[in-house]
């Protein structure tokens, strides 16, 4: 695949639409098609976009199903069975203190995306040590990490946290 920081640089903008909040990530993600000759984005999302407390992939799953009137959980249904590529700023999560589902178990729900590419590894604010990467890897999906765009990610991601420094005031 060529150019992954194109693609994640487009998830990055993505995420710069959620509105931050201190108790979750602004992530953005972004799916895309390489089963043909051009690459394709199939879909968006980004963390709060679609109503009630939704991540950035699982909007990406909620708007392509609702486009093809489906329900998220058959989203599968109309993604090629090889090629397509989830582009997602902060790794996906493997547990949510929400207790929704974790967008590891909707992305193995979905059974089509063969590779997750993401910018960051969760942080430990929340959930301590992110063990999504080896679940997905065990089920046959690749993890990449695209290195560049950190800085810009955790600071997107952070936005709505009280920083450090503001406490001392
Ligand atoms: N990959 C990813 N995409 C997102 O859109 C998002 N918000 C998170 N965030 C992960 C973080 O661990 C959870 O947001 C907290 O654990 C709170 O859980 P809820 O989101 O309230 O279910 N992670
Ligand atoms: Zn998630």
């Amino acid at each position: 695949m060529d150019n992954p920081l194109h693609y994640l640089q487009l998830a990055l903008n993505e995420a710069r639409k959620s509105p931050p909040k201190p108790t979750n990530y602004c992530v953005g993600a972004l799916l895309l098609d390489t089963s043909t000759a051009t690459p394709t984005i199939v879909t968006t999302g980004y963390t709060l976009e679609c109503p009630g407390n939704t991540h950035a992939e699982q909007c990406c799953f909620i708007k392509l199903a609702a486009k093809h009137n489906l329900p998220e959980e058959r989203v599968g249904e109309v993604l090629p069975e090889e090629g397509c590529v989830l582009f997602t700023t902060m790794e996906p999560c493997a547990y949510r203190a929400s207790g929704n589902i974790t967008c590891v178990e909707r992305i193995l729900r979905c059974g089509r995306i063969k590779t997750v590419v993401s910018g960051v590894r969760e942080p430990d604010t929340f959930v301590e040590g992110n063990n999504g990467r080896s679940i997905l890897e065990k089920a046959g999906v690749k993890c990449i990490y695209v290195r560049g765009l950190e800085e810009e990610i955790l600071e997107v991601a952070k936005a709505g946290h009280v920083q450090q420094n503001d406490e001392m005031k």
